[in-house]
């Protein structure tokens, strides 16, 4: 069967929500005293807006086959992730046949390894992936989850991501997730506030709701040691992310210093197949968090998975919308997906996207069939009411 070939790729960038999920208005509770590194200087804690969390924006991969196919996929990169595609990357898929996805990702990863590796690099790569799936499934006429061998359940089950994990409950999800808002320089009492805050959300939820805490990097060994302990009491099912991503040892020291049964996950800050092998080997955690818009894409995330299969430790991807839905309905070691309340109390369910895309599933009462990714690719649309922006245009 003659497959048609990538005639023309385009990068766009985009400000506003959508990839950029900190790229949100004023009074957003996602900007709100959230926990950071940066939170040990005063002046840049109240905000993470303040620090230049957005500073990237979203980056939008244009692919376009010989047939007229176009794929498409959204990540966090902007403007760079804009150049790199137009000034690197597409030389490795012009001409190419859209079946090509294994090949192009390694030419992708070895022709910027010398300044790559992880970080924006990886999320740019992880965007031309994510079109490149999206093309072949359009082209193929199928749902990206078909390509990765089909729904092994009925449908998705998802916990929330939002500073109202009560609201969270009487939505209908798993579990709520509340980003923790004190860091290690606002001492005891920021850690008592932090503690009180589980203690009315555990009041508000009753017993059975999981409640997990979203560290994002802001915490020391011995912080987030005693917060574990302290937070056992409340029934904490996970704390996340508490330490640097390049700390493996302290990660695998507070894995055998968590309260037994409190599970230590970590991860989406991480990339490649190569950067999961330290978390698994070093026991550095029992759940891992791939964002697929950030990790190498769909190719990648196939390997880091069955990796962590091999290890018997769950994949649960960061946030990333139908890119994550797409991949977690196919992997047994994937039990139940991540939805990031994008609506800024959060008192309602809104796109995780919104407002870049159309057509973006959401769970509806905590869940999501697994007929509503029955859609050739990812199943999603550019809005055309958003600006998209082509500032490394070639030709
Ligand atoms: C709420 C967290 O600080 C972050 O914005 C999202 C995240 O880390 C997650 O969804 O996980
Ligand atoms: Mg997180």
């Amino acid at each position: 069967m003659s497959m048609p070939t990538i005639k023309a790729v385009r990068a766009f960038t985009v400000r506003g929500g959508g990839a950029d999920y900190h790229d949100q208005g004023a009074g957003h509770w996602i900007d709100d005293h959230i926990g950071t590194p940066m939170g040990k200087y005063p002046e840049y804690r109240q905000s993470r807006q303040s620090f230049g969390i957005n500073v990237l924006g979203t980056l939008v991969v244009e692919i376009e086959a010989s047939d007229g196919t176009v794929g498409f996929a959204v990540t966090t990169a902007g403007e760079i992730g804009a150049f790199i595609v137009e000034k690197h990357l597409a030389r490795f898929l012009i001409g190419r046949q859209v079946t090509e996805i294994e090949k192009i990702w390694d030419q992708m990863y070895f022709a910027t390894q010398y300044y790559g590796r992880k970080g924006v690099v990886l999320n740019t790569i992880s965007g031309v992936d994510l079109a490149l799936w999206d093309l072949l499934a359009k082209v193929r006429g199928e749902p990206v989850h078909a390509l990765l061998g089909g729904p092994v359940r009925d449908e998705l089950q998802f916990y929330a991501t939002g500073a109202r994990p009560d609201l969270a409950k009487k939505m209908g999800f798993i579990g709520g997730k509340m980003p923790l808002h004190h860091v290690p320089a606002e001492g005891e009492e920021g850690l008592r506030a932090n503690i009180e805050e589980l203690a009315t959300m555990r009041e508000r939820c009753g017993d059975d709701f999981w409640l997990m805490f979203d560290c994002w990097m802001s915490l020391d060994l011995n912080y987030a040691t005693r917060l574990a302990h302290k937070a056992h009491e409340y029934g904490l099912k996970w704390i996340e992310e508490c330490l640097s991503p390049d700390d493996y040892w302290g990660y695998a020291e507070l894995r055998r210093n968590a309260p037994k049964g409190m599970l230590v996950t970590t991860g989406e800050h991480e990339a490649t197949r190569w950067g999961f092998r330290m978390l698994l080997e070093m026991g550095c955690c029992d759940i891992i968090q791939p964002d697929v818009g950030w990790c190498g894409g769909i190719t990648e995330l196939i390997k880091i998975s069955a990796l962590a299969d091999a290890h018997s430790t769950l994949v649960v991807p960061h946030g990333s919308s139908v890119y994550s839905y797409h991949f977690v309905i196919t992997r047994q070691n994937s039990p139940f997906a991540e939805f990031l309340m994008m609506h800024p109390v959060p008192d309602q369910v809104v796109p995780m996207f919104t407002p870049l895309l159309l057509d973006e599933p959401v769970p509806v009462n905590g869940r999501m069939k697994a007929g509503v990714l029955d859609k050739p690719g990812f199943g999603v649309r550019l809005n055309p009411d958003v600006k998209l922006h082509r500032p490394y245009a070639v030709g």
